[in-house]
Order: C-alpha cells, then sequence, then structure tokens
C-alpha cells in the first residue's frame, strides 16, 4: 500500500534522515522505534510531504506521490497523526472532526463509524477540544485521521504524555482499527513493549538509518535493545546497522 524508496531528508547541514526505505502493507501494522532524535518525526514529515527539504520516492497504492502537496496526499489516501495533536482547540470535537472530513475522500469512515471505534469522543462531542483531557484530544486526533479515510494513517507517538490508563483506552481503540483490516497502520512508539505488542513487523531507526527491521513476533528482546541503543550490528532478521 505504502512504499517508501530511500528517503533522505535534511534540516540545513544536519542529516537527519539518511536513506530509509519501507513497505506498509494493507491491514498491516508497522511499528517504529528509534531514541530520541532518531529522525522518526522528520521521516515521516517528509513522507507526507510536509517537510520539503528531503528526497527519495513515495508510492500509495503504486502511485507516485512523491511531488504532492500535504493536502494532495491526504487526498491521496495518507493521513497522519502528528505528535503534539495540534487540533482546532476553539472547535468543538464534532466541528474538529467534520473540518477534517470535508479534506478527505469518501468512505468506511464517517462521524458515526468514527465514534464507534473511538467510543470516548460520544460523551465530549459538543466540549471545545481546548478544553479536554490529553487522552481525549489524542482520540480526536486519530479520528480527525480516520474522518479523512485514509489507506494508511501514521501515528507519531500518539501516546505521549497521556497517562497509563489514557495509553490503554488508546490502544484498545486502535486494536479495534488493526481489527478492521482496512487501514494500513504505522505507529511510531517511544515504548518498546507497547511496540513490539501492537505491531506486525518492527523497523528500529537510530542516526537517521534502519538499524533493525523484521517480525514483531520474530525479534528478541535483546535485538531490539540492540538496534535501539546502537549496541550490535549484527542486525538480527533484518538489516545490518551502519558502523
Ligand atoms: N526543526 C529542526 N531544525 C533543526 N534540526 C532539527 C529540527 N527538527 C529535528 N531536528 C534534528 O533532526 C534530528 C532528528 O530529529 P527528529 O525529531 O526527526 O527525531 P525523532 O526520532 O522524531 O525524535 P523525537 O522522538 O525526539 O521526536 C535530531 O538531531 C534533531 O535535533
Amino acid at each position: 500500500m505504502l512504499e517508501v524508496r530511500n528517503i533522505q531528508a535534511r534540516h540545513g547541514l544536519l542529516q537527519a534522515v539518511r536513506g530509509i526505505s519501507f513497505q506498509v502493507r494493507r491491514g498491516e501494522v508497522l511499528g517504529v522505534i528509534g531514541a530520541n532524535g532518531a529522525g522518526k518525526t522528520t521521516l515521516f514529515r517528509a513522507i507526507t510531504g510536509v517537510h520539503t527539504d528531503m528526497t527519495g520516492s513515495v508510492f500509495l497504492n503504486g502511485r507516485d506521490i512523491s511531488t504532492l502537496r500535504p493536502s494532495k496526499r491526504v487526498a491521496a489516501g495518507l493521513a497522519m497523526v502528528p505528535e503534539g495533536r495540534r487540533l482546532f482547540p476553539d472547535m468543538s470535537v464534532r466541528e474538529n472532526l467534520q473540518v477534517a472530513g470535508e479534506h478527505g475522500r469518501p468512505g468506511e469512515w464517517t462521524m458515526d463509524t468514527v465514534l464507534d471505534a473511538l467510543p470516548a469522543l460520544k460523551p465530549v462531542l459538543r466540549s471545545l477540544a481546548g478544553n479536554l483531557s490529553g487522552g481525549q484530544r489524542q482520540a480526536v486526533a486519530i479520528g480527525r485521521a480516520l474522518m479523512t479515510n485514509p489507506d494508511v494513517v501514521i501515528m507519531d507517538e500518539v501516546s505521549l504524555g497521556l497517562s497509563p490508563i489514557a495509553i490503554e483506552g488508546l490502544y484498545e481503540s486502535l486494536a479495534q482499527l488493526k481489527a478492521s483490516g482496512k487501514t494500513g497502520i504505522v505507529v511510531v512508539e517511544q515504548d518498546l513493549r507497547r511496540a513490539t505488542g501492537f505491531a506486525d513487523r518492527i523497523v528500529c531507526m537510530l542516526e537517521g538509518l534502519i538499524t533493525l527491521e523484521g517480525a514483531a513476533a520474530e525479534l528478541s528482546h535483546d535485538d531490539i535493545t540492540n538496534a535501539y541503543f546502537g549496541l550490535d550490528n549484527t542486525g538480527g532478521e533484518g538489516r545490518v546497522s551502519h558502523a
């Protein structure tokens, strides 16, 4: 569904992403892990077209969307739940969802189906987004992405700053989304256990490169922590990390 080839991205002189390629299949969850500064946010901002100082190719359902503006990539079926949520705080939850729906594609995700998948939103539909708790805001951000009827949705550290109970609720909702099998999901996650428990496949990034890639069920905790901290260059099932 989503294929990215040799993505490189810079912040001025700093090359934050140094040649990343991967695929996400229909209904698959790809977990992307990596320490602070590994380049995860820059990579996905480049893929969604928000970060423009980049090279490489992005294909969605076989179509090259590399040169499209971010809004056109959303219209093509690629949505991102950004780190930090970025809702319209003075608009109600319902309005935040409606606005997203107007910018996406028609499809199975409507106000009703999104509320079924994210039931925590039902009691706060009329509340201003700015008055919600962190967990509720995060659920709105996910609902907003779904309202665009994406083929692939990228979630950048959706559990950041949430209480353990809120994270539990959020992942229950994501499990429902996963079970629907329609949408490719990318979760960028700092919590390694959470990532390996939820994702089908794991990609680990270090200093702008992929140091490990493989089926979550087949990677050992040692493989993952070594790739995460750059302690080992064997790379387990996946790629060999840079020296
Ligand atoms: N706006 C920016 N200007 C300059 N350098 C930046 C900018 N944003 C990120 N960087 C640098 O790019 C590198 C990758 O950062 P990035 O935020 O993509 O990593 P990350 O893996 O998402 O980390 P985090 O989990 O902290 O968000 C880091 O060295 C960071 O300092």
